[in-house]
């Protein structure tokens, strides 16, 4: 297995704020991995360095073997935003065609792709409507469809299954899974504990700081808990006593 991602001793933030302190990763081609942590506690800054968007503060950063940022792995990048970036006065085909031509997708290729991602999160009878007719968890879906088009080494998606129900996240996971097989890297970020049972490897990252990393079935044995969200609660305690201790 070679490796898509490598995070060395990164620290990140916002001017003079310190947002991520001492974050060490390593993500294998094949691998979906899941970052979980509460709100504000800097999934997204981890992100938005691996994606390039923003330049580390210390350490390193490097995606399938190249320091980021890089502008020309971005095509190698599939990234599902937290907000929506759409175009509401275009329909949902004309969304992921122009995506896809922006990826240098050509014609014919691209209508085949357009229907397997629209497939794969059931918009396909939704295809020819106007963006802003959509609801918030149909927009999160086409977001999700455009992240899938163009069948990318690193398929970054952050909240991928906010507004989405049990039964079409059940196939989302099967279709990632599925993806991650044929040797496509996958990180996302969740606060849905079933979205973290299912990735294979997790970084739980609280108040900027990596607190527990693993697999679920490594961690929950670690921990000597019953559940991924057991581990969680445990380390947040244990970060906790060591900030009082300190
Ligand atoms: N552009 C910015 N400028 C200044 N501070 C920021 C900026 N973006 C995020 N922050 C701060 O960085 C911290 C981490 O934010 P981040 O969005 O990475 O968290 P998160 O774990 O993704 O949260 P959520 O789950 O709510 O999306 C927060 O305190 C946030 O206020």
């Amino acid at each position: 297995m070679s490796i898509t991602i490598q995070v060395s001793d990164l620290q990140q933030g916002y001017g003079r704020t310190i947002v991520l302190k001492d974050i060490n990763l390593t993500v294998h081609n094949g691998e979906i991995l899941g970052l979980i942590g509460p709100s504000g506690a800097g999934k997204t800054t981890l992100v938005s360095t691996i994606m390039g968007m923003l330049r580390p503060q210390k350490g390193n950063v490097t995606v399938l073997g190249q320091p980021m940022p890089n502008r020309q792995l971005l095509g190698k990048i599939g990234y599902m935003a937290q907000t929506d970036a759409l175009y509401s006065a275009l329909t949902a085909r004309e969304n992921l065609n122009f995506f896809g031509v922006m990826q240098g997708i050509r014609a014919k290729p691209l209508k085949k792709r357009i229907s397997y991602a629209a497939g794969i999160v059931n918009l396909t009878a939704d295809l020819d409507k106007f963006v802003k007719d959509y609801s918030g968890g149909m927009k999160r879906r086409l977001s999700l469809a455009i992240a899938l088009v163009s069948n990318p080494e690193l398929l970054i998606l952050d909240e991928p299954t906010v507004g989405i129900d049990p039964e079409l996240r059940q196939q989302i996971w099967q279709e990632l899974h599925r993806i991650a097989q044929t040797g496509k890297t996958i990180l996302l970020t969740t606060h849905v504990m079933e979205d973290a049972e299912q990735s294979d490897q997790l970084m739980m990252i609280r108040k900027g700081a990596a607190i527990a990393q693993g697999t679920p079935a490594q961690l929950i044995k670690d921990y000597h808990v019953k559940t991924v969200e057991d581990v969680f609660l445990k380390a947040g305690r244990n970060q906790d006593a060591h900030i009082t201790n300190d």
